[in-house]
């Protein structure tokens, strides 16, 4: 059986969980369940802190998860790799500090900063030889500069409002880009492929919509210049020998701006629909 880590807790618990379940697997019902075994589909589940998450996986433990990328390095674990970005909880990894105070991380040397990411944080100024005195904290670590137990932080920013509460600004350089990750051991476990090939498809269903329009042929060359699909658009013709049928998959982001586009065209029954699941 496949052992699959999940976050039980965290921001990223809740879609991982959702993710699992579009992809077929078997969930929980209680948040206090940490097992779960999917006999149908050969996999067991394990609940973990999103945190320990890496270290479980790269020591073999258990043999693929879901965590952050900013997570995974922050473990320093050798044995655990990255083998998939799974597009959801993006979020950058800063310094911050009070507004102007600081506008270079060579700045910071001698100086205390406080993270929840100290193993992060610290290959970050380590390459660049500077030192530090790492204040490590569980979290709201942005706290810590206006109580006096810290000079600057190192933290997770999304929108920058958590920051902007708290007095501080990013500075430096941008120590991580981070998103959640499908991340494995150091063997390939039988197993791991299918349930790779499943979460894409959910990415994809999530990412994409199906788009049916019907158009005058003549028109179809620069129908596809609008909307080229993701290897090309189905043409199907229709009983006026003058028009076709199209149906082309768009990333679901730009999906009014298509129909817009298209209309001006000359398309008309624009339909938009869902995809549910994919294999491409
Ligand atoms: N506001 C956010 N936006 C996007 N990703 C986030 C955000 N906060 C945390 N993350 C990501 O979630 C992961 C951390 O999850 P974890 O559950 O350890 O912390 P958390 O979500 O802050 O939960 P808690 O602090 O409530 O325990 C990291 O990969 C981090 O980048
Ligand atoms: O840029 P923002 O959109 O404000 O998001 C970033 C904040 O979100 C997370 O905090 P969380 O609420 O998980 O609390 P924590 O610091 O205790 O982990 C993260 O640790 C940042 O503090
Ligand atoms: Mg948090």
């Amino acid at each position: 059986m496949l052992r699959i880590a999940v976050p039980n807790k965290g921001s990223l618990s809740e879609t991982a969980a959702d993710m699992l379940a579009e992809a077929g697997y078997a969930g929980r019902r209680d948040p206090k369940t940490l097992h779960v075994i999917d006999a149908e589909n050969d996999v067991e589940f394990f609940f973990l802190r999103p945190k320990d998450i890496a270290t479980y996986v790269g020591s073999g433990a258990i043999d693929v998860g879901i965590t952050g990328r900013d997570l995974l390095l922050d473990a320093r674990m050798p044995g655990a790799r990255e083998i998939e970005a799974l597009g959801f909880a993006g979020s950058t990894f800063r310094f911050a500090a009070p507004s102007g105070r600081y506008s270079d991380v060579s700045e910071l040397d001698g100086l205390r900063i406080a993270t929840s990411y100290p193993g992060l944080v610290d290959a970050f100024l380590d390459e660049r030889g500077i030192a530090v005195d790492l204040v490590p904290l569980d979290g709201a670590v942005e706290s810590a500069v206006r109580l006096g137990v810290a000079d600057a932080v190192a933290d997770v920013v999304e929108t920058g409002t958590t920051l902007r509460q708290a007095g501080l600004d990013v500075f430096g350089p941008v120590i991580l880009e981070s998103e959640a990750v499908l991340i494995a051991g150091p063997v390939d476990a039988d197993g791991s492929e299918t349930l790779l090939r499943r979460l894409r498809g959910v990415m994809v269903a999530r990412r994409f919509v199906m788009i049916d329009y019907d158009l005058p042929v003549a028109l179809l060359d620069d129908a596809v210049k609008i909307a080229g699909g993701v290897e090309s658009p189905t043409v199907s013709p229709l009983r006026d020998p003058e028009w076709v049928a199209v149906r082309v998959m768009v990333a679901r982001t730009r999906v009014n701006h298509v129909m817009d586009e298209l209309y001006a065209l000359g398309a008309r029954a624009i339909l938009v629909t869902a995809i549910h699941n994919a294999r491409l």
